[in-house]
């Protein structure tokens, strides 16, 4: 479970990007998280597994206060958090296998790391997610001779080989062809539900969003804005994420959004936004 509690981050430039965002994902959840270019999605993520250091506010991944750890225990703490990122990020002129196994670094001693040996059962686990990623027999194919949507899926199976408690994507699909796009967006949705893993994914393109996120998490301007089932997200609520809209009278007056995007009642996950479960209205915070 990942729980943020009013997660903040002001660059040393002066933006702030994030500004009290508090969430929390769970279970087997497909979160997509949207919002216009300079929202702070990719801040979001980036903080998770602090490759960007937050400037306020708390994250737990199941009992761990991820901000609080130091160079040892985040170096633990990252794997169990699997990262798929936009360019792949794989190492090119290493196989598909050498790739995928590289996952598992985090769980062997550097020495059998530097000779790329790792235990059989990394190996099983390795050849068992090709499978399920659909490179079945491509193990010893260099990445760089790789198709983008094949390359993503070597990056997909080398998260999930390090057995992550949460998937993080960041703008997974923004190299690929519209189809291959879909087929990202349908294996992560399997994997959420095969490997029992939350599944975060940052994106641009809200039909994807809703074809295939259980839940939408809508930032604007660093500020959480929506969240709510993909059912949910209507016209308006687009008009508020990505046009900085004032929320519908209805929203205002609805005590249901009280309790929801940018919530102050604490970390206990009660609150309907938070455990998103409630399929009730949008919930838009009234503008400053
Ligand atoms: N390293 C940085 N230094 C200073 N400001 C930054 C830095 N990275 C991001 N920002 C600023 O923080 C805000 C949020 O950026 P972020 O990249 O998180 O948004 P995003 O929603 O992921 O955008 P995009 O969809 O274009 O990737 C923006 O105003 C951006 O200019």
């Amino acid at each position: 479970m990942l729980e943020t509690e009013k997660l903040g981050k002001t660059y040393p430039t002066g933006d702030e990007a994030l500004s009290d965002v508090s969430v929390r994902i769970d279970g087997r959840e497909v979160v997509a998280m949207i919002g216009p270019s300079g929202a702070g999605k990719s801040t979001f993520v980036r903080c998770v597994n602090r490759l960007v250091e937050p400037t306020a506010g708390s994250i737990r991944l199941d009992d761990t206060e991820l901000t609080a750890l130091d160079d040892d225990g985040l170096r633990n703490a990252r794997r169990n958090i699997g990262m798929v990122f936009q360019e792949y990020n794989l190492v090119e002129r290493l196989t598909v296998m050498e790739n995928v196994l590289s996952g598992r670094l985090g769980y062997v001693s550097n020495w059998a790391a530097l000779r790329r040996n790792f235990p059989p059962d990394d190996v099983e686990r390795a050849y068992e997610l090709l499978d399920l990623v659909g490179l079945n027999g491509m193990e010893n194919k260099r990445v760089d001779e790789l198709s983008g949507g094949q390359r993503q899926r070597v990056g997909i199976a080398r998260a999930v080989v390090q057995e992550p408690k949460i998937l993080l994507a960041d703008e997974p699909t923004s190299s690929l062809d519209p189809e291959t796009s879909r087929d990202v967006m349908e294996l992560l949705t399997d994997i959420a539900e095969d490997r029992d893993v939350p599944v975060l994914i940052n994106i641009h393109e809200v039909d994807l969003a809703e074809a295939y996120a259980d839940r939408i998490l809508g930032l604007h301007a660093g500020e959480l804005v929506f969240d709510g089932p993909a059912s949910d997200l209507t016209d308006e609520s687009k008009g508020v994420i990505y046009r900085g809209e004032e929320p519908p009278e209805s929203a205002v007056t609805d005590p249901d959004w009280l309790s929801g995007a940018n919530d102050d009642s604490g970390s206990n996950g009660e609150s309907s936004a938070r455990n998103g479960q409630d399929a009730g209205s949008d919930r838009l915070p009234a503008e400053d």
